[in-house]
């Protein structure tokens, strides 16, 4: 499916000012000001070890800031995040889905029931008995999203979440995540910049954990860059 294109960007949901992540010695981002409004698709490209998962999981509150400003307007239970390898509870599918729901505050039979809405929405409605631990790569990406999806979020962050599958499972799982998109905010980060197209309505490129272009889609593939991000667009810099 073809996404429309955003409509006017709403009220900011993040603002970051000058931040800085630490692991350790690691400076994982170093003076990051950004700004997401609702509405928007933000990719967010870069080398490995850039810093864009860093990123994704600071805005999902699962890491803490050492420097810098960091706002979010999105109640913690409007956003969901989908990770590279989604986390497999030993449950079966439909279990899965069901709990994330449980927790949000249904009750456990309106839960199971949402859930089986939920994966009939991502083609997987057949194997909600399934374990979701024996699934393959692409039916658990898909599991993930209609996990995120049932919860009904605002906002979704996904970590790269077509990396590991194969050409059919990429397209099938990237149409799902435009369909979740209508509506939604987005960001993504992604090394697959045909995707990025496709997907997204503005692009930030990341090196060193640092923020060298913040641009619409269209001036980011068609306009001028820094050198750096340049090349990478090139495929000259992975
Ligand atoms: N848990 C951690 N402990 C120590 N260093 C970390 C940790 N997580 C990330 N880093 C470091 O922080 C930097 C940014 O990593 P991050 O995972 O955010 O990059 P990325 O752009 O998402 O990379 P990739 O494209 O490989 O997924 C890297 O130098 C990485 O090694």
């Amino acid at each position: 499916m073809t996404l429309q294109p955003a409509a006017t960007a709403g009220p900011p949901l993040f603002s970051l000012r000058g931040i800085v992540l630490r692991f350790g010695k690691v400076q994982a981002l170093t003076g990051v000001d950004l700004e997401i409004r609702a509405g928007e698709r933000v990719a967010l490209i870069g080398a490995n070890g850039s810093g864009k998962s860093s990123l994704l999981r600071l805005l999902h509150g699962l890491l803490p800031h050492a420097g810098g400003a960091f706002e979010s307007h999105v109640p913690p239970m409007s956003q969901a995040m989908l990770f590279q390898r989604p986390h497999m509870l030993r449950a079966s599918v439909r279990n899965n889905v069901a709990l994330a729901l449980w927790l949000k505050g249904s009750r456990w039979r309106d839960a199971q029931r949402e859930a089986i809405v939920a994966l009939d929405r991502v083609g997987l409605a057949e194997l909600a008995g399934r374990n979701a631990r024996t699934l393959s790569g692409g039916q658990q990406q898909r599991m993930a999203l209609a996990r995120a999806w049932a919860l009904h979020p605002e906002v979704l962050l996904l970590d790269e979440p077509t990396a590991s599958l194969d050409p059919t499972a990429k397209r099938d799982v990237e149409a799902l995540i435009a369909d979740a998109a209508q509506g939604r905010t987005l960001v993504f980060a992604s090394h697959n910049l045909g995707q990025v197209k496709r997907l997204a309505s503005r692009v930030v490129y990341l090196e060193h954990g640092r923020k060298v272009a913040d641009l619409p889609v269209h001036d980011f593939f068609h306009g001028p860059l820094p050198e750096e991000a340049r090349l990478f667009v090139k495929g000259e810099l992975v």
